[in-house]
């Protein structure tokens, strides 16, 4: 006998190709995958509920006897059916309806319905209810045994044929059950030990026929210990397949560079004018311990806002350097690759090293020359954006990649990325650096396939960034903290937000605010700065800013990540309900970079949505990036927050990132444990899961 994923769904009755075209494109091509296609939700159809007992929201069947039905003229036309039992009234309405429904519906008929009660004009009210009218000659119909699963299903696909041919691969499922692949041992030594009791077949069978008592709060909630046997399964695959993967890395080469500091790196912390943080030490310590391996490393640096990111990168840099490679650092855009190649040009030149900053305004000549000296070996740090990545870009010797991320890339992307960097038999060593944190138990998942290291220190004298939120009514106020602040010798950003998601309007709303403040504010050197102008007008717009030419600067949400002017104290955001958590967290790090008192005002345009208020409050309430991203976790949930290139790759079938984020702590030594006890199973369990949904890694 085949086993269930590889029986197609035309080998069950009645399913011929229109039928399975339309399973297809549910992604149910085998029995297993039927199985695995679990409901969305449940109906209650076991039992009759007295009329007097309904509530607002409930949804139930009922019984009763129809006492009027007439079409009625209100806002909108309707069929309106009052039906009464013993307990109380209620009325069944119909906006759209036929008269052979009016005659169905007369005085006297008893009905039997189903519906979600709502308040209405006539008191509770079912809109377009399911019913039936009963016949006096005929018992009534049996009610369901069970509770009805509602499945996801596409267009033509009803949903009766679905559960019925869900209720074959059951059947099938009896005679040949699924392999149990999680080892019952190993799920009772674990921190799951609580969901041993549950089978893999047991769930399944569970959630696609629940008894008429099971908990529907907690079935729809997804915390019914079926559902988190199913979920934990699916989890331990992704972290099955990110082993897998890490295991792949293993086996390939890196140019293994020199785990002791150089002369290189020691000049470059002695002629800065600080110290390296505790946080940032310790991190160049785990990036060193990797460098030094002969395989390549994948490293995820997680940092505040303006905790020295970028001096972690270069001291990784230096490793590779002293070690006669190359490195590379990609920046998400021209705007911020110009200011790392600034920032590393005055740490690292007098050192000796040549660092050239690949732009899109290198044309012709110049860039042919720069590419030469590429090829050489002659440049020995590259900075630039994914243009760093184009087929003419060739390196003599690449051995460190690090990648400043804003959207966040998937594991594929970042792999591409490192292929692209193959030199020989060698990949380089990537280092991956985040904008914004994100929480623990999302990056778990997310970034399985890295180590994490995070910069949990901010550099001493840094204080925290006082965050006010006002209604827009108090523009003058803010206009004139702005003109005491710059006054006082101090530099301040005014962001303007993004408007209908347009990048020409926000550009325009940046214009006209740049004009209003430069007529309140007479005295004071304002500059703008917004994505239509040129990388080149930017930078120098940059430039002059950070030089203190300007004292304030107008800006749309372009300086978002990665711009650093420590003089700049004062923030405004404009239309801040309009933007996510994590960008604000970007925006408000611009200040608070100096040991000066900083101050961020976020302007809102009543009325709030719930949303909005949620997260003006949690941007006064802290400061720390890690504290937000857990909360946007909890408002926007994982996708939203891991941008929509991740997104696809987190997809999980039923598991959820924000739901069963509990599960995910335990998950890797169970993983490990298995793969190393059972690789076979391990590897049969990757398959199961992996199916058609994107996020395995493909190993
Ligand atoms: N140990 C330190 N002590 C004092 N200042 C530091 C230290 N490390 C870095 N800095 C300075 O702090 C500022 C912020 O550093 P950097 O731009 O690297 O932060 P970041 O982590 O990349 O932040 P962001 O994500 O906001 O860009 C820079 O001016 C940098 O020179």
């Amino acid at each position: 006998m085949k086993p269930l994923q590889e029986v197609p769904v035309t080998e069950l009755q009645g399913v011929g190709p229109a039928l399975a075209e339309k399973l297809n494109r549910l992604g149910l091509f085998s029995l297993q995958d039927l199985l695995f296609h679990l409901p969305l939700r449940y109906e209650d159809r076991t039992q009759i509920s007295a009329l007097g007992q309904l509530r607002v929201g409930s949804t139930a069947v009922v019984e009763g006897e129809v006492i009027s039905c007439e079409v009625s003229q209100g806002r909108r036309r309707s069929l309106l059916a009052r039906i009464r039992d013993g307990s109380g009234l209620l009325s069944l309405r119909f906006f759209h309806f036929s008269a052979s429904m009016k005659s169905q519906l007369q005085p006297g008929k008893r009905v039997r319905c189903y519906g979600e009660a709502r308040p209405g004009a006539t008191g509770l009210e079912i809109y377009h209810p399911e019913f039936r009218v009963l016949r006096d000659d005929q018992p009534p119909p049996a009610l369901e045994q069970l509770l009805t699963p509602v499945y996801p299903v596409t267009e033509g696909l009803q949903q009766k044929r679905l559960r019925q041919l869900i209720t074959a691969a059951l059947q099938q499922m009896q005679e040949q059950p699924l392999d149990e692949l999680l080892p019952q041992h190993l799920l009772q030594a674990s921190q799951f030990a609580f969901l041993a009791d549950w089978s893999l077949a047991a769930a399944i069978h569970y959630l696609h026929h629940p008894p008429a008592d099971a908990d529907l709060m907690t079935l729809s909630e997804g915390l019914h210990p079926a559902q988190r046997r199913l979920a934990l399964e699916e989890l331990l695959a992704q972290q099955l397949g990110m082993l897998a993967l890490r295991q792949k890395v293993r086996e390939e080469a890196a140019h293994p560079l020199r785990v002791e500091s150089s002369t290189l790196e020691i000049r470059l912390l002695e002629q800065l004018p600080f110290q390296l943080t505790g946080a940032q030490r310790r991190v160049v310590s785990e990036v060193s311990q990797d460098l030094g391996l002969a395989h390549p490393m994948l490293r995820l640096v997680q940092g505040d806002v303006g905790s020295g990111k970028t001096l972690v990168a270069a001291l990784a840099c230096l490793k590779a350097l002293a070690s006669h490679c190359q490195a590379a650092i990609m920046a998400p855009t021209e705007l911020l690759a110009e200011q790392h190649y600034q920032n590393l040009k005055t740490w690292l030149e007098p050192l000796g090293i040549r660092v050239e900053w690949l732009t899109g305004k290198l044309k012709g000549k110049l860039r042919e020359a720069l590419l030469k000296d590429l090829a050489s070996g002659a440049i020995q740090l590259l900075v630039g954006t994914h243009a760093l990545f184009q087929e003419e870009v060739a390196f003599a010797k690449l051995a460190l990649v690090v990648i400043d991320e804003q959207h966040r890339f998937g594991v594929h992307q970042r792999l591409a990325l490192r292929d692209k960097g193959k030199s020989g038999d060698y990949l380089p060593h990537q280092l991956v650096m985040t904008a914004t944190p994100i929480p623990r138990t999302l990056a778990m998942s997310a970034y399985a396939d890295l180590d994490v290291s995070v910069i949990d220190e901010l550099p001493p004298g840094r204080q925290p960034v006082k965050t006010l939120v006002l209604p827009d009514s108090r523009r003058p106020e803010v206009i004139a903290r702005v003109r005491s602040a710059c006054e006082e010798g101090r530099q301040a950003y005014w962001v303007c937000t993004l408007i209908e998601e347009s990048e020409v309007l926000e550009c325009q709303a940046a214009e006209v605010t740049w004009q209003e403040l430069q007529v309140a504010l007479p005295d004071l050197n304002i500059a703008l700065v917004h994505g239509r102008m040129k990388p080149a007008e930017k930078a120098d717009v940059m430039a002059a800013f950070k030089a203190g030419s300007y004292q304030l600067l107008v800006a749309t949400t372009v300086i978002e990540v990665g711009v650093d002017v420590p003089n700049a104290s004062l923030m405004i955001i404009d239309n801040a309900e309009r933007l996510g958590l994590a960008q604000l967290h970007q925006l408000r790090g611009r200040v608070g970079r100096g040991s000066t008192a900083s101050y961020c005002t976020l302007i809102y345009h009543p009325p709030l949505s719930q949303q909005g208020r949620e997260r003006l409050q949690a941007m006064r309430s802290t400061n720390d990036g890690f504290a937000i991203a857990q909360k946007d976790l909890e408002i926007r949930g994982p996708g939203e927050l891991l941008g929509t290139r991740q997104t696809g790759e987190v997809q999980l079938r039923l598991a959820s990132l924000k739901r069963d984020a509990h599960l995910l702590e335990g998950l890797k030594p169970l993983a490990i444990q298995l793969q190393r006890e059972s690789p076979e199973q391990a590897k049969l369990l990757l398959k199961r899961w992996r199916g058609n949904s994107l996020h395995f890694a493909q190993v």
